[in-house]
């Protein structure tokens, strides 16, 4: 069966996307979603997207890591996915869409830029040397010195794999603060198992992070990740955040068709 997918990317986290609403697509097979994202046997991506119908909102997200598991909600496949339901005309500028960690809002403006409302944050773990919070997929958040030199894809599978987080794992944010309200981080990412070049449920978790460890008062924080900057606001209250946005590019790279 020939499969017509697009390839979209959000600061170089890059994604699969699929029009699914017609409901064609073998979701169960792992090894298959795995084979479409792999960079050499297939078309590439750090996760595949299908966009399916939903009675109530104007579409529903389901979301699989490259190693063609379901996982947790993805920022930046959120915003790309946004992006792409307004090139198949499923809406103009603005959505209402549902994922796996509930309902979502976003907009996109007149600079083409993807502003998407993620979860609300009312349990941010502080410890010693890293803060552990979910912004609709677990992130460990850490700073360090030389994050250029660092090597997040050892230092990452180390904590990813090790007895903090269980079977479960988290994804794993390296951090360095460039000034008041701006902030340079890498990701190592749970399911893709390597580096990747943003991360957006992670640019949200650093934000709130250094927010709440005292590094920033701003509540509207720059993310510089490897592939761009992204923007996280939110709103303070009594230890939750609410109104929490993550803004920035969301891009259609190149579509096809592959055999499936
Ligand atoms: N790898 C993540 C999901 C994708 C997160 C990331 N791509 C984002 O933009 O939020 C996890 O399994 O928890």
């Amino acid at each position: 069966m020939q499969l017509q997918f697009y390839k979209y990317q959000g600061t170089g986290n890059d994604f699969v996307l699929i029009d699914n609403r017609l409901n064609f697509f073998p979701k169960e097979n792992t090894q298959h979603i795995a084979h479409l994202c792999d960079r050499r046997f297939g078309i590439g991506g750090d996760g595949l997207i299908l966009l399916e119908n939903d009675p109530v909102t104007d579409f529903k997200m389901v979301y699989y890591n490259s190693d063609g598991n379901q996982s947790s909600m993805c920022g930046n496949g959120g915003r790309c996915l946004v992006a792409f339901a307004k090139k198949l005309q499923v809406i103009e500028n603005k959505a209402t869409f549902i994922a796996t960690d509930g309902l979502h809002h976003a907009t996109i403006g007149d600079d083409g830029l993807v502003s998407l409302q993620m979860i609300d944050v009312d349990a941010v773990k502080v410890s010693t040397d890293h803060v552990f919070l979910n912004t609709g997929s677990p992130h460990h958040v850490q700073l360090v010195d030389d994050l250029e030199n660092y090597n997040i894809k050892e230092n990452g599978a180390a904590i990813r794999y090790g007895d903090l987080y269980g079977k479960a794992g988290s994804n794993i944010n390296f951090v360095k603060q460039i000034d008041q309200a701006t902030f340079s981080m890498r990701t190592y990412e749970r399911g893709v198992e390597d580096e990747t070049l943003s991360c957006g449920t992670g640019a949200t978790a650093v934000a709130i992070a250094m927010n709440v460890i005292g590094k920033t008062n701003a509540t509207s924080i720059d993310l510089n990740v490897e592939g761009g900057k992204l923007v996280v606001s939110f709103d303070k209250g009594e230890g939750k955040f609410t109104n929490v946005f993550l803004k920035g590019p969301a891009e259609f790279v190149f579509k096809g068709t592959i055999i499936i």
